[in-house]
C-alpha cells in the first residue's frame, strides 16, 4: 500500500478541500471597534463580565436554542421527510451576500477580509427557517442534560462569562448558541488567557469544542488597533483551515478583526499556488505548506505574532513534510532569550506517546490538558461491524445500506482515491446519489463537493483520510469504514480510527460507526483497534435490512445504549 501526502503534507494520499460548518442563528449587531487585547491583562483573574446580550442560559426554543447535534437526533427521528439541516454558518453572510458592516472581499487575495466569511460557499439562504422550534427544544434539553453530567466531556460548572472573555466575544458565542462551555473550554480558556501567556498542549475528545478554545484565545490576544498579523493557526488540510477561519470570522463578528485564509489558490497557469499578494490580516489560518511559503517569501510578516496554534497537532508534528513546514514557520517567529516569544498552542483529540514527547519540545513549559487512554473514545458513538462475505460483497452491503445512510448524512472511508472512485461508480450504477471526494480531484470540484455535502444536497460522501480530522458537519450521523484505517506502515491505526468515527457524534449528538470486515486481516485490524480503545464493536447481521435499520435507528433515537467497556466476545466467521 502506498501512502502519499498531499501538497500540504496530509498523510494517506488524498489532498485538500475546503469547507466550514457550525450551527448558529443570525444576529444583526454591527461590529464594535474595541480592542480585546487591551483587556487581556484582566484575564489572569477570570471573573464574570456583563454580557449585555441575551442570557446564555436562555434556552427557550424561541430564544434560539442549540443547533449543535440537531440533525443527528432530528434526522433519525424525522425520517427521510425531514427538513433540511441547519448548519454551515447560517446567518453568516456568504460569498456575494452583503453583510452588516459592509465589508468587501478583496479580489484574488486568498481569503482575506475584515470579518469576512469563507468565500466559495453559495448557500446564502437562511436555513434557520427550516428547523422547527420543537426540534430545537428537544436538542437543547438533550445537550443541557449532557452538560450537567460530570462524566461527560461537555460538562462544565462554569459559564462563558466566568472565563475571562471580552463582551464582544461573549456576544459572538451567544449568537452561535454556545450557552455553556464544554469541559475542555472551561479548563483551557483560563490557562490560555492568563498573563503572562503560557504555552498549552490540549487534548479532548473529537467534537468537544477545541476550535472555540483556541479561536477565542486568538481573538482575545489580537490588538485590533494594530494592522499586522498577530495570530497564526495551522491545520493539516485546506478544508479544515477554511472551517476554522469560518469559526474565527463568526466568533469575531462583533470585533473588527481582519482574517486571511492561507490555502493554495489557482494560478494563471492552472496550477495551485500559495497566494501571491501579501497580507497583514490580524489572524491567519492556513495549511502549513502555504503558510510556510508566505512567511518565507515575506508575504506574512511574523514579527508581531502573539499566538501560534497547531490544530490536529499530533498529525502536524508526526508526518514528515507537515512537521518540517510547521517548524519552518515556528522557527521564523521572534525569539527572546532563545525562546519563541509567541504563545504556542497545540490541540488534538489524540497525542500518541512519541508525539507527546516531541510536542513538549515544540511547546516548552506548557500547561497541559490530557486524556487518559480510557477517555479517548466518544461514548455517544455506537460502534458496529458487519461480516461481509468477501471484499467485493462490501459494495452490495453498502448499496443495501444506502437507505439507512441517507436518513441523515454519512461518510464512507476507504484507503485510496481509486477505491473511493470505484465505490462511488458502483453506487451510481445502482442509481444511488453519492459523491467521491479525494485529492485527485481538482480544487474547484473538491470545493463544490464539500459544499454540496455540507448543504445536505449530497447525503453520502465516499472519501479517504482527507476528511478524517477536524471536519465538523453536525448532521453526519453515520460513518462507514469500508477499509479499516492503517498507519504509514500499514498497521491498524487507532488514532485515525478515532478521528474518522469522530466525524459523527459531534458535541453530544448520537452517532453510528460501521466497520466492514471481509477477511481475517480486516478482522484482526478491527480487533486490534477495539482492544486499544477498549470499547466493544458489536456485530450487526448483514442479511436482514430491516433489523439493520432498526438497530441503527434505536441507537440514534437513544432507545438503546450499546456502550460499555471491553472487547466484543463474538468472533467473525473470517476468524473461525
Ligand atoms: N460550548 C459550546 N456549546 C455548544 N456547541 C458548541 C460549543 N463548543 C463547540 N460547539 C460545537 O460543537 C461542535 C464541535 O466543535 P469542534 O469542531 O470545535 O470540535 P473539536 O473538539 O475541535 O473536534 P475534532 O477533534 O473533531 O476536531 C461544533 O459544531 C461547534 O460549533
Amino acid at each position: 500500500m502506498s501512502f502519499k501526502k498531499d501538497e500540504d503534507g496530509f498523510v494517506t494520499g488524498p489532498a485538500a478541500n475546503q469547507g466550514s460548518a457550525f450551527a448558529f442563528r443570525p444576529a444583526n449587531a454591527a461590529p464594535t471597534q474595541s480592542s480585546l487585547a487591551s483587556r487581556v491583562g484582566q484575564f489572569s483573574q477570570p471573573q464574570a463580565q456583563g454580557l449585555g446580550a441575551s442570557s446564555p442560559t436562555a434556552t427557550s426554543p424561541t430564544a434560539g436554542s442549540g443547533a449543535q447535534g440537531l440533525s443527528v437526533f432530528g434526522a433519525a427521528a424525522r425520517g427521510s421527510g425531514a427538513p433540511a439541516p441547519m448548519f454551515g454558518g447560517a446567518g453568516v453572510p456568504q460569498q456575494g451576500v452583503p453583510k452588516a458592516g459592509g465589508a468587501q472581499r478583496p479580489p484574488q487575495q486568498g481569503l482575506e477580509g475584515r470579518n469576512q466569511p469563507v468565500p466559495g460557499r453559495g448557500d446564502a439562504e437562511d436555513r434557520n427557517n427550516l428547523v422547527s422550534t420543537l426540534q430545537d427544544y428537544e436538542v437543547q434539553v438533550t445537550l443541557a442534560d449532557q452538560q450537567a453530567d460530570p462524566n461527560s466531556p461537555l460538562y462544565s460548572i462554569k459559564r462563558f462569562q466566568d472565563l475571562g472573555l471580552a463582551p464582544e466575544l461573549l456576544q459572538g458565542l451567544t449568537m452561535m448558541n454556545f450557552f455553556k462551555p464544554s469541559k475542555v473550554q472551561e479548563r483551557a480558556l483560563p490557562l490560555l488567557l492568563q498573563n503572562p501567556p503560557r504555552n498549552l498542549i490540549g487534548q479532548s475528545q473529537s467534537g468537544t469544542g477545541k476550535t472555540a478554545a483556541f479561536t477565542l484565545t486568538m481573538l482575545s490576544r489580537v490588538d485590533f488597533a494594530v494592522d499586522a498579523t498577530q495570530a497564526i493557526c495551522m491545520a493539516p488540510t485546506r478544508e479544515l483551515a477554511r472551517q476554522i477561519l469560518d469559526v474565527v470570522v463568526t466568533m469575531g463578528k462583533f470585533t473588527p478583526v481582519t482574517t486571511f485564509c492561507a490555502v493554495p489558490e489557482m494560478g494563471a497557469d492552472g496550477k495551485m499556488h500559495a497566494p501571491s499578494a501579501p497580507t497583514k490580516a490580524q489572524i491567519v489560518v492556513g495549511t502549513p505548506g502555504t503558510v510556510a511559503n508566505m512567511v518565507k517569501y515575506k508575504k506574512i510578516d511574523v514579527s508581531q505574532v502573539q499566538v501560534f496554534v497547531l490544530d490536529e497537532a499530533d498529525n502536524m508534528l508526526d508526518a514528515g513534510a507537515l512537521n518540517d513546514q510547521c517548524l519552518e514557520v515556528k522557527n521564523r517567529l521572534p525569539k527572546e532569550n532563545g525562546k519563541t516569544k509567541a504563545q504556542i498552542v497545540l490541540f488534538s483529540a489524540t497525542f500518541p506517546d512519541e508525539v507527546r514527547m516531541y510536542a513538549d519540545k515544540i511547546a516548552p513549559e506548557a500547561n497541559k490538558i490530557e486524556l487518559k487512554k480510557e477517555e479517548l473514545s466518544v461514548a455517544n458513538i455506537a460502534q458496529f461491524y458487519m461480516d461481509c462475505k468477501d471484499a467485493e460483497s462490501r459494495n452490495d452491503i453498502l448499496a443495501e445500506l444506502y437507505g439507512i445512510l441517507t436518513v441523515g448524512q454519512s461518510i464512507v472511508f476507504c484507503d485510496t482515491r481509486a477505491v473511493a472512485d470505484s465505490i462511488a461508480d458502483r453506487m451510481r450504477d445502482d442509481y444511488h446519489k453519492v459523491a467521491a471526494l479525494h485529492g485527485a480531484k481538482d480544487a474547484a470540484a473538491r470545493d463544490a463537493l464539500i459544499d454540496s455535502f455540507r448543504d445536505g444536497k449530497t447525503k453520502v460522501l465516499i472519501t479517504t483520510n482527507v476528511m478524517a480530522r477536524g471536519i465538523d458537519i453536525p448532521q453526519v450521523n453515520m460513518i462507514v469504514n469500508y477499509d479499516m484505517p492503517k498507519d504509514a506502515s500499514g498497521r491498524p491505526d487507532a488514532e485515525t480510527y478515532l478521528h474518522r468515527i469522530g466525524r459523527t457524534g459531534r458535541f453530544g449528538a448520537k452517532g453510528v460507526a460501521i466497520n466492514f470486515v471481509h477477511d481475517l486481516k480486516s478482522w484482526n485490524e478491527m480487533r486490534q483497534i477495539e482492544r486499544v480503545l477498549n470499547r466493544p464493536i458489536i456485530r450487526v447481521e448483514t442479511d436482514d435490512i430491516d433489523l439493520m435499520e432498526k438497530t441503527f435507528n434505536d441507537v440514534l433515537k437513544k432507545k438503546v445504549e450499546v456502550q460499555s467497556t471491553g472487547v466484543n466476545r463474538e468472533v467473525s466467521s473470517h476468524a473461525k
